[in-house]
């Protein structure tokens, strides 16, 4: 059997590196993952098109820029763009598929789902294939989250995601999701699962979603992303192919591309530290992570106290400006 691998270290990469990619680091990271097979390459800000803001952190290179650069250097892989309706907006979506981008991917809530029907439409409408976010998964039951996928669906989405942006779900937890998406859509559109490290379980979770019936898996190499990072590519392909399961990805070119491409372009290594574990016991959205860390210098706290408060508030992307509220109280 199959499975289509989206990697996203030059999107998800983005909040890790603080969303200072380069020209240079876009062109050898893609021509590094397309040599090796990756099928698609998914390049935006880590908050999606739109997303170079005060809020957010502003893009040291423009992203349609690094979309184009993205598209001109791939022979293969397609490239992929993340959005969340309100961040960007439908001409963003316009103008990345202007760029070379051939996958759109919306993002929302999950339990938001209606609010990206209309990018959905416009993406389907101008030939772009789609892919949904059902974003903190982990904060929903499979049912909940089969409702919404058939909202984007409905609306013209191919491929739903069950997103662990908390990295909080345990094996089976994936497996319930997964299944209940895939009994939900049948043959309307395909499953997807995207996983965050910061239990240590992206791979197996993976793993667990593709025996529930998911057919596309996120993974970023040497787990290059938000929190303790993703999914990491390469550990992924190395087991796919122990189980028997064709990723096209050859895993020996992946390897050398995340130690000797990726990793130089990484700040640091994603660390599974204090604050990541802290991220998924408490079920916190990993895209909080270097927002808790600048508040806590800003004001003086404990960056880990944030992140449990905001794992208290039942914080959801997009509320950033909380972790500030969060730490001028603790302050006081
Ligand atoms: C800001 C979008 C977010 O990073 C999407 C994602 O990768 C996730 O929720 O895990
Ligand atoms: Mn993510």
């Amino acid at each position: 059997m199959k499975v289509r691998i989206t990697d996203t270290s030059l999107r998800d990469g983005s909040h890790h590196k603080r969303h200072q990619f380069t020209v240079d680091e876009v062109r050898s990271i893609v021509a590094a993952l397309d040599g090796a097979g990756v099928p698609v390459i998914e390049v935006t800000h880590g908050d999606g098109l739109g997303g170079s803001s005060f809020t957010y952190g502003f893009s040291k290179t423009p992203e349609q820029q690094l979309i184009r650069t993205a598209a001109e250097t791939a022979r293969n892989a397609q490239i992929a763009f993340l959005m969340l309706p309100g961040v960007g907006v439908k001409d963003d979506i316009l103008v990345a598929r202007d760029n070379g981008a051939s996958i759109c991917r919306i993002a929302t809530h999950c339990t938001e789902a209606d609010i990206a029907v209309q990018h959905f439409g416009l993406a389907r409408e101008r030939g772009l294939e789609t892919v949904g976010f059902l974003m903190m998964a982990h904060s929903q039951p499979p049912e909940v989250l089969a409702r919404q996928a058939r909202i984007m669906a409905d609306a013209g989405c191919q491929c739903v995601y069950v997103v662990d942006s908390a990295g909080a779900l345990v094996l089976e937890q994936v497996g319930d999701r997964v299944s209940a998406l895939v009994a939900e859509l049948g043959t309307d559109a395909q499953v997807g699962f995207h996983g965050h490290e910061n239990l240590g379980l992206a791979v197996a979770n993976s793993v667990a979603a593709y025996r529930a019936g998911a057919r596309q898996i996120d993974g970023s190499a040497r787990r290059f992303g938000a929190g303790a990072g993703n999914t990491p590519t390469e550990a992924f392909v190395g087991v796919c192919d122990k189980i028997g399961i064709d990723t096209g990805i050859d895993f020996f070119k992946i390897v050398d591309a995340a130690e000797d491409v990726v990793l130089p372009a990484m700040p640091e290594e994603c660390r599974l530290d204090r604050m990541a574990l802290l991220m998924g016991y408490a079920g916190v959205y990993s895209s909080f992570l270097k927002h808790a860390y600048r508040q806590a210098e800003r004001y003086g706290v404990s960056g880990a106290e944030i992140l449990v408060q905001a794992g208290k508030r039942k914080l959801v992307g997009g509320q950033e400006d909380q972790l500030a509220d969060i730490a001028i109280n603790l302050a006081r």
